[in-house]
């Protein structure tokens, strides 16, 4: 295998990797192959299964990385999860689709990435998308839609979870949380989520299985004689000849299944989608990244880029549970996405003026947690204009989900847009497997305001008429322990012990100007070279509300037409 070419070599055949691998090879005279460590589990029952979530935790398709741990948390560590297999986390997730408020990604171009708004990427994901049409039955449970915001001839199929409740949640939940000033809207994917919703969910409904990259974008692609998927862990770029200052890829160095260090050539690009966890380490142990990384690794520097591996930012999320006083059937995946004023009541301006005058400070200690690798002053620029949106553009600010446990209600709430991020890199030379994480979640006073102001809102919507009679007790962590008048500090003790990762991972290969701590450009190009671009979750630049699966997907559908157009 050691002689194989393509025109484009694609690293991880994951969620964002197959996107691109079926557009690019939709041209026949292109030929495309993807490096992927996992295997095809497109008929695997536990990868299938819409009822059941997360069937294959703690199998052999899901990468488990532990972090390091952060000085807020104590002791305690986090573990990320993502998929292993075709189709990547597409594959392993809970399959929601949310893409968060249009300010959010008006952001991306406030940043200085041209191009990249909302109604670009609403264009994006309505060329990605064949949404169905719900039936009644489940028009009846809860759902409602505009069809204005989805796309009908896309690859991706989107519907409505199979086994909506027939129960009376729905009605009491929407009650309740009008009540609380969050009342119905009719579809969260339209750019303004504030709402309550049935959310949708990426799945066939009429085949009753699951929807991941694979079966959508692989699937109608695979009998293409241009289209090659290589079994093998990528771990790193190899380089040919320089372009003036430009490093120019020749291909892709990975590690086969026997153990093998073999190279496949890329005559023209370099694509890596190996996930916000891993591309990082690909850049750098090719010689891409922050002098004091590499040099600690005994790596040669090809192109400078502090960035690299910087600014990893996931969502904090935290679970309650609820006994029922009559268990009920189906699934209730209706989400509930407030804004800062619905969480902080009349303390709003108190809290946007009080973390407003931190920003600096945030920032500053920040860059000092990244060894300086993105100076003090781009931080705040990037940590103003997230409190813009949050403050002044009234994006939503959480999410919350709850879960039919058959047994009660697992009521997930989590926090949009922290203000602490981390960063991820290689551990040494060789360890391609083994990303040193360090999340530094709720290393601000502000994470844990918000985190605090989104549980208690929980908390009370569980207590309120009608949604509260359904309700028998709360069983973690129980009104013993933090009653409906909790002080701040009994919350701070239960955050803290409970807060985990969301496993929406983004940033580490962020796409912004190097002055910020970018890592590609516009075109999705890494700076510096002239044909390497990263396509996936690490380069989406700041976070958005909802999820982040929705995100990639329009993130790749528009790299794919950027990748094509040849720029
Ligand atoms: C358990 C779980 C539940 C989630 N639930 C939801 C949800 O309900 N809704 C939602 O929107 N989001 C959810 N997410 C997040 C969402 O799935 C991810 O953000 C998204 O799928 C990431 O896509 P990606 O293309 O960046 O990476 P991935 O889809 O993870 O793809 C990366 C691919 O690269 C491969 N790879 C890794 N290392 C290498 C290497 N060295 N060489 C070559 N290939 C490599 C991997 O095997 C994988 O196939 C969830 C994630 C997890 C893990």
């Amino acid at each position: 295998q050691s002689d194989l070419a393509f025109d484009y070599v694609i690293a991880g055949a994951g969620t964002a990797g197959l996107v691109i691998a079926n557009r690019l090879s939709a041209n026949p005279s292109i030929s495309v192959a993807v490096v992927e460590p996992g295997d095809d589990v497109r008929r695997d029952a536990d990868v299938q299964t819409v009822d059941f979530l997360f069937s294959s935790f703690n199998t052999s398709i899901n990468y488990q990385y532990p972090s390091i741990t952060s000085p807020a948390l104590g002791s305690r560590n986090l573990t990320y999860r993502a998929g292993k297999a075709w189709g990547g986390s597409s594959a392993v997730n809970g399959m929601v689709y949310i893409r968060g408020d249009k300010a959010q990604y008006d952001a991306w171009e406030e940043l200085g990435n041209r191009g990249w708004n909302w109604n670009a990427l609403f264009a994006s994901w309505k060329k990605g998308e064949h949404f169905i049409v719900p039936t009644k039955r489940k028009t009846a449970s809860g759902v409602t839609f505009d069809e204005a915001f989805h796309g009908e001839t896309g690859l991706l199929d989107l519907g409505f979870p199979l086994s909506l409740s027939n129960s009376s949640y729905y009605d009491k939940a929407r009650a309740t949380w009008g009540k609380l000033g969050v009342g119905p809207i009719k579809d969260l994917n339209g750019g303004t989520p504030h709402g309550f919703v049935t959310a949708p969910m990426t799945l066939d409904p009429q085949a009753a299985v699951r929807e991941d990259s694979a079966r959508a974008y692989y699937t109608p692609a695979e009998s293409r004689p241009n289209l090659k998927i290589v079994k093998g862990t990528v771990k790193r770029i190899t380089w040919g000849k320089d372009a003036g200052r430009l490093a120019v890829a020749d291909g892709l160095e990975y590690v086969s299944p026997s153990n093998k260090l073999l190279k496949i050539r890329a005559n023209k690009e370099v694509i890596l989608s190996a996930s916000a966890y891993r591309n990082p380490l690909i850049l750098e142990g090719s010689g891409i990244g922050n002098p004091k990384v590499l040099n600690k690794l005994g790596i040669k520097i090809k192109v400078k880029l502090p960035g690299v591996g910087e600014s990893l930012q996931d969502h904090n999320i935290v679970a309650m549970t609820y006994s029922l006083k009559e268990k009920f059937l189906g699934r209730i995946p209706y989400a509930t996405m407030p804004t800062a004023q619905d969480v902080f009541g009349n303390n709003t301006a108190k809290i946007a003026s009080s973390s407003l005058a931190k920003i600096s400070e945030y920032a500053k200690h920040l860059s000092t947690t990244f060894d300086g690798a993105i100076p003090a002053n781009a931080i705040e620029k990037r940590f103003r204009i997230q409190h813009d949106l949050i403050f002044k553009k009234n994006v939503t600010v959480a999410e919350l989900f709850p879960t039919n446990t058959g047994d009660g209600i697992l009521a997930q709430f989590w926090t949009s847009m922290p203000f602490s991020w981390g960063n991820v890199h290689l551990g040494s030379k060789d360890a391609i497997d083994s990303p040193i994480i360090v999340p530094n979640i709720m290393a601000t006073d502000f994470d844990l305001d918000m985190l605090t102001a989104v549980g208690r809102l929980s908390q009370k919507a569980f207590a309120t008429a009608p949604l509260s009679d359904l309700i028998a007790d709360n069983l973690t962590p129980g009104y013993d322990t933090l009653p409906l008048d909790a002080s701040d500090d009994q919350w701070a003790r239960f955050l803290k012990g409970q807060v985990l990762n969301a496993l929406h991972v983004v940033g580490s290969c962020a796409m912004l100007p190097v002055e910020l701590g970018g890592v590609v450009d516009e075109k999705v190009k890494v700076h510096g070279t002239k044909n390497v671009r990263v396509v996936d979750a690490s380069i989406i630049p700041s976070q958005s509300s909802g999820h982040t699966m929705a995100p990639v997907y329009g993130v790749a559908e528009k790299a794919a037409d950027i990748i094509l157009d040849g720029k």
